[in-house]
């Protein structure tokens, strides 16, 4: 469904200053997959997805999208998809049934045609009630799933959603996401989408694709990329002056890797936590280590980027938003 060989996209800001947002990115998308761009502010995840959806030109590389060339063929290339972006692509007067309408004819269906398919997503997306309702009075969430009705007005085969969830409360996320699941069920589409949610990526997509600096630096499933890590991490907290001991007894467990003291804290990585925990807890107590809080930290889509790039996304992140966002 997608296939880019080397994607490029450099930005000339100024004589001096040319930002390399994406770098050389080959990527393969199946039909029906279901797969999350993640990466930190600035990554190249919406670059990438606006020379997919044709809204830029690639600077060089080369991409296929639904069988055409989003250069040679962007026409073509267009019919095929639905494109979410960032900002709310509805307009703010027009009332929500109207403004799917138009969207539909926009996008060259006839009148009946458009018709038929806005009442069919005002059903599925569950905006029926909110047919009448001009779309500036809707709620974030409702925005957003109507948002998403304007990505598929025409039927795409593939929908792309750029941070679909963003800015939305977790019970309008849980709800926003039972709706594209459905969707992608119901219309069996091929769905790629960007997010800054770790738990999103994990528990959605079949395949997450991490982007750094412009280029992926892990294409795999959440759970495999997890697995790469091989292993838990133990982290338990002594009273002071016996971290020494307990490292030394953290060591000896079987297979024991990256043991680290700091202050009162210690880290360990093992294949299985759970079961060496008591492990090192009752060694601690045979040797009289008095263990005051202890816990198994199982790997997350952090992890996997910390462990990439020695760096953890939640930091980039938090970094990013209190220095405003990459300009897109
Ligand atoms: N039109 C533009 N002109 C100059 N630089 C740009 C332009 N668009 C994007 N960039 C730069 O390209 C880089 C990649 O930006 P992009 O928006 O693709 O990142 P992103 O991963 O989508 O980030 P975010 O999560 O904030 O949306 C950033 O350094 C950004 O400032």
């Amino acid at each position: 469904m997608i296939s880019t060989r080397e994607l490029t996209k450099d930005f000339v800001v100024s004589r001096t200053e040319t930002v390399h947002a994406v770098r050389g990115i080959s990527l393969d998308v199946e039909p029906g997959e279901l797969v999350a761009v993640l990466g930190p502010n600035g990554a190249g995840k919406t670059t990438t997805l606006r020379m997919l959806t044709t809204l830029i030109a690639p600077t060089s590389g080369t991409a296929k999208v639904a069988g055409y060339d989003v250069a040679a063929e962007p026409g073509r290339v267009r019919r095929q998809l639905g494109y979410v972006g960032q900002g709310n692509g509805a307009g703010h007067s027009q009332r929500v049934a109207d403004e799917l309408y138009g969207q539909g004819v926009i996008y060259g269906l006839d009148r009946r045609a458009a018709k038929r398919r806005t009442g069919e997503l005002l059903e599925s997306l569950e905006l029926k009630e909110l047919a009448q309702r001009k779309v500036s009075d809707l709620s974030g969430g409702q925005r957003r799933r109507l948002d998403v009705a304007m990505g598929l007005v025409h039927a795409p085969r593939l929908l792309f959603l750029d941070e679909p969830s963003t800015g939305l409360d977790p019970q309008n996320r849980a709800n926003l996401w039972d709706h594209i699941l459905r969707m992608r069920e119901q219309y069996s589409i091929t769905i790629v989408l960007t997010t800054h949610y770790l738990d999103e990526a994990d528990s959605m997509a079949e395949r997450v694709v991490v982007v750094d600096h412009g280029e992926v630096i892990a294409d795999d499933t959440a759970d495999a990329l997890k697995a790469d890590l091989a292993g838990d991490q133990l982290l338990l907290t002594v009273a002071p002056g016996n971290q020494g001991p307990l490292q030394r007894l953290a060591e000896q467990l079987p297979g024991a890797r990256e043991v680290q003291a700091d202050g009162d804290r210690l880290t360990v990585r093992v294949a299985d936590g759970p079961a060496a925990l008591p492990e090192l807890i009752t060694a601690a107590q045979h040797n009289g280590v008095p263990v005051a809080t202890a816990q198994v930290h199982r790997p997350t889509l952090d992890d996997v980027f910390l462990n990439l790039t020695g760096r953890s996304l939640r930091e980039a992140e938090s970094n990013a938003s209190s220095n405003g966002k990459a300009a897109a």
